[in-house]
């Protein structure tokens, strides 16, 4: 999922990718107490089913004892329908989904359909700087000095963490700095959310009906669907918990089906421009179903998760958010959404006629017709000697193909290891090369020549070189129109890269075109009250004023004339 923007923005959906490497070297050392976490992996398959009818607390006394074993999940449940009745949603079982959340009143685009704070969450390990704990801003932060992993950008912030921070504090400074190495984000993020259920448990931090760890143990976790491979991972992880938090008495099983559930639940928090800042677990936004077209959007402020309408949805409709990038073939959205959720989504988008599934991933994904005003996709034949134009019935060569498609291949691989040094300027010729190629191989919606535009934008913008940062930002454009629907995040933000690169060259009335686009989408996917929007907004008006002031003074000029 590629949210580029202005400021390097790549994201896919909000959804989190594990990073395991650190975890691996572990297996080692920790195969003792792995033994421990499992019988057989297909034992906690068969432990973690059915748990669902009871809202049982697995954090365990040092002697041993439930901490609590608190509310009925049935009580749980009413509690949370009746919260969100009040918004106008309700929890549903949906026939082949699980659970889902459907409307109990009409919404129309731009409306907040709920705002959560996470259970739990923790910053990304940028390689840029640090992250405040409490509000996810990378601006004037500190480094808590005892235990020198958590940040806060003041007084507020690190008020606010603290209860939850003082036992965190406690245990990582307790760590030696090897181990510390080892405290991955996600690592991080379990050792929170343990520490709250446990506080929530003692009544230290409140429960609320939409905060509370009854919610977290209803998250599904596909304990039997996940390989053996990445379950020993998930145990390796609840190890390197318990070594974290080595005076809590802390069930394996219980921590290796949450880490589960956070790969299949947890959400990548972004900040207004889609860069991922950090992981979240939001139970009850995790109950929202995906759709290759949704008809909802996820979007931050600050950590709180906003779910937004993107369409008019009446009364008894389902909501839907995307989890994964959507500008991909139909192949390539299941097989995402196979690996990481374990479905097959059944969206209109998925299930359109073999034959309009066929051309839009030939499309978005094939080759172009011969002649370049054709506009038609290519298939291959069957003795797959050629390729067929299936508008204009033009043949195009398969040798031809491949030496082209070979040459970008050997180009990319040296473009790309070149642009990871930061030689920006060799970086920017091979790109530009590389575009050149997949113009003459791909469709002009091809999703790879908008991921080469896109990163000789990126490449292009480090360089300082607006009028070729904007040529490439504008030829982006058309594609995002044909891969993202009217209204998308994605589009909007593009819009507004365009709109301050053309400001930035005093092209006013173009750049007022440009924001006044973004403006029109992201007012529905982002609101109007954030510090991001506000500044758009300004520049709208801005730009507006400019323009109405050149023209008056056209107007005069010509009058003189
Ligand atoms: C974040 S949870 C969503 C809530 C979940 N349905 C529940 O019962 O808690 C993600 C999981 O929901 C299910 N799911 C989500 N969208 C789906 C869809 N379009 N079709 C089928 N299952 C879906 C899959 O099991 C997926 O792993």
């Amino acid at each position: 999922m590629n949210y580029v923007n202005t400021n390097d923005t790549k994201l896919q959906s909000h959804r989190i990718k594990f990073s395991t490497t650190r975890i691996r070297h572990l297996h080692a050392t920790s195969s003792g107490l792995l033994g421990q976490a499992f019988g057989k992996p297909t034992n906690l398959q068969a432990d973690c089913s059915g748990k669902r009818s009871l809202y049982f607390f697995f954090l365990l006394s040092p002697e041993g004892k439930f901490l609590a074993a608190s509310k009925s999940f049935e009580v749980l449940m009413e509690d949370l329908q009746s919260a969100l009745s009040s918004r106008g949603l309700a929890v549903s079982s949906i026939p082949g989904k699980g659970r889902g959340l459907v409307t109990t009143k009409d919404f129309t685009p731009g409306d907040v359909i709920i705002c959560q704070e996470p259970y739990a969450s923790c910053p990304n390990r940028s390689s840029g700087g640090s992250i405040c704990d409490g509000c996810f801003v990378s601006n004037n932060i500190r480094k808590c000095s005892a235990c020198r992993v958590a940040w806060y950008c003041g007084n507020k912030c690190q008020k606010s963490e603290w209860k939850l921070h003082q036992l965190e504090c406690q245990a990582l400074a307790a760590l030696t700095e090897d181990r510390k190495k080892m405290l991955t984000p996600t690592i991080r993020l379990m050792v929170r959310l343990i520490l709250k259920a446990k506080l929530q448990e003692g009544k230290v931090i409140p429960t609320t009906p939409m905060d509370n760890y009854g919610l977290v143990d209803a998250l599904v976790s596909h304990m039997s669907d996940i390989k053996e491979e990445q379950l020993v991972l998930y145990a390796q992880m609840a190890n390197l918990v318990k070594l974290v938090l080595p005076h809590m008495e802390i069930n394996l099983k219980e921590i290796t089906a949450n880490f589960s559930k956070l790969a299949c639940n947890a959400h990548t928090i972004c900040d207004s421009e889609l860069r991922p800042l950090g992981t979240g677990l939001y139970p009850v936004i995790s109950i929202i179903n995906h759709s290759c077209i949704p008809n909802c959007v996820l979007v931050f402020e600050g950590r709180l998760a906003i779910i937004r309408a993107l369409e008019p949805i009446a009364k008894g409709k389902e909501i839907l958010i995307s989890y994964i990038e959507t500008a991909a073939t139909t192949k390539t959205r299941q097989n995402d959404l196979k690996k990481q959720y374990f479905f097959t989504c059944n969206c209109p988008r998925c299930t359109k006629s073999p034959c309009e599934e066929l051309k839009e991933d030939a499309l978005l994904e094939g080759y172009r017709c011969k002649d370049s005003k054709c506009g038609g996709f290519l298939l291959q034949d069957s003795v797959k000697k050629s390729f067929t134009c299936q508008y204009c019935g033009l043949f195009r060569d398969q040798k031809e193909i491949k030496i082209i498609a070979g040459e970008v291949e050997r180009i990319s691989e040296k473009a790309s290891s070149i642009l990871s040094c930061g030689n920006f300027i060799e970086a920017s010729t091979m790109y530009k090369t590389i575009e050149q190629l997949e113009r003459e191989l791909y469709n002009p919606e091809s999703i790879r020549l908008l991921r080469t535009r896109d990163t000789l934008l990126k490449i292009l913008m480090e360089l300082k070189d607006w009028e070729g940062a904007l040529t490439y930002c504008k030829l982006t454009i058309p594609i995002y129109q044909k891969v993202y629907r009217e209204i998308h995040p994605m589009l909007g933000l593009q819009y507004y890269t365009c709109g301050k690169l053309e400001w930035l060259l005093e092209h006013t009335e173009d750049a007022l075109k440009s924001f006044t686009q973004a403006a029109d989408i992201l007012r529905v996917t982002h609101g109007t009250s954030s510090p991001f929007m506000r500044e758009l907004l300004s520049r709208l008006e801005e730009a507006r004023a400019e323009a109405s002031y050149k023209q008056s003074a056209n107007g005069d000029r010509m009058i003189e004339d």
